[in-house]
């Protein structure tokens, strides 16, 4: 699967420009503030439905614009066509569409495009919050696993149900329904299960990818990935809820479950967050990444986008190379910046390889 072509139209500093990737290699490089992260910007838009550089989505529009347009052709592994177009209007957020049709769920698009990006903060996955390391699991049984999706948002309705009696009770003294509160951790546990069996499966399996190239990289270190489901260790949810109920009225929310799931990686038995030094982490960080990839291709049969913003800032020439090598060895379509081209020397082996200049808000291929 790749992008044969992407055009962009009022999105960040350019007005209307557009481009044709290559389906492996594609190297962007520029000046700084030439363009070169808005690009993939543009591009993670149409994989992920938001911008990962800003919450405030309407900062893509160009200034003095109304609206911003990303307009792509996405090739499949079948070989079959599809012309993808994402619009962020101003005054009435994202507008997304699959050949020529407004589609109603942003996720017809972005299961359409599996994507991973690599940033100069991509470090968060292991020393950011919680948070990131649940969705870095929940991006792949997403595109993995028919129904996770549904699954997903049924628990985090039932747990918003939940936690709006437990808010209600602790914020304005009024008496839980015990009949509803039954119901509603009574599915939150069904959900929960599903859930947390869906997570830690899937964290086997890529452990297993993620000790194989993690010897191969630092073959000192040994990475241990582990999942921790948000409750006490030996006990099931249905306990931990039912023990932790007093705790749960009193604060107003629910404290225990899998929207509290973290994962936890340790590095010859300390944690990796706390021991590893910033580049030992990007290192970690990409391997992930890699191995997510691996396996997700090995699951589905199906190839990702790779975006890497700033390669360059993040590991040294030797790490960069075989990172790419690994990378491109999973059929990978990559997009990748740096500021001198000459960064990407190491490339030269590549035979389907782009490289495109930005500069004067124009993108030219080289
Ligand atoms: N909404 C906007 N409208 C117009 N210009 C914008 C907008 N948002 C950002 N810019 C400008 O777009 C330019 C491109 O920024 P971008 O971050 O993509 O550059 P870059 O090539 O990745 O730079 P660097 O190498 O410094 O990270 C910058 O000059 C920035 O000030």
């Amino acid at each position: 699967m790749h992008l044969s072509f992407l055009q962009l139209d009022q999105f960040r500093n350019f007005g209307q420009v557009a481009f044709t990737p290559c389906q492996s290699l594609n190297i962007i490089h520029g000046a700084n503030g030439a363009g070169k992260s808005s690009l993939l910007e543009a591009i993670h838009l149409l994989g992920f439905g938001r911008s990962f550089r800003t919450s405030r989505q309407n900062s893509v529009v160009k200034q003095g614009m109304s609206g911003a347009t990303v307009f792509s052709r996405l090739v499949d592994d079948e070989g079959i066509e599809n012309k993808i177009g994402c619009t962020r209007h101003k005054s009435d957020g994202f507008e997304f569409s699959l050949n020529g049709q407004r589609t109603k769920k942003l996720s017809d698009i972005v299961r359409k495009i599996p994507m991973q990006i690599f940033t100069p903060q991509s470090s968060d996955l292991i020393i950011g919050s919680p948070l990131l390391r649940r969705r870095f699991v929940d991006w792949a049984l997403f595109h993995v696993e028919h129904g996770f999706s549904d699954l997903s948002s049924a628990y985090t309705k039932t747990l918003s149900h939940r936690n709006a009696m437990l808010r209600k009770h602790a914020n304005n003294g009024i008496a839980i329904d015990a009949q509803q509160m039954d119901y509603w951790t009574e599915a939150l546990c069904n959900y929960g299960n599903r859930l947390t069996i869906a997570r830690e499966s899937y964290l086997e399996a890529i452990n297993a990818e993620v000790v194989a190239l993690y010897s191969q990289f630092m073959p000192e270190f040994k990475i241990e990935v582990r999942y921790n489901s948000g409750w006490e260790k030996g006990s099931s949810l249905a306990d931990s809820l039912r023990q932790k109920y007093s705790r749960d009225l009193q604060y107003g929310y629910t404290t225990v479950g899998p929207h509290k799931g973290d994962i936890k990686f340790s590095v010859n038995g300390y944690s990796a967050a706390e021991n590893l030094s910033r580049g030992q982490l990007r290192i970690l960080v990409s391997i992930l990444q890699i191995a997510q990839m691996k396996l997700f291709s090995s699951l589905v049969n199906k190839s990702t986008i790779y975006l890497v913003d700033d390669i360059a800032a993040e590991l040294d020439e030797k790490t960069r190379a075989y990172f790419l090598d690994l990378i491109l060895e999973t059929n990978t379509q990559v997009f990748v910046t740096a500021i001198e081209s000459s960064q990407f020397k190491f490339t030269n082996k590549y035979n389907d390889k782009k490289v495109f200049h930005v500069e004067h808000d124009q993108v030219n291929e080289e």
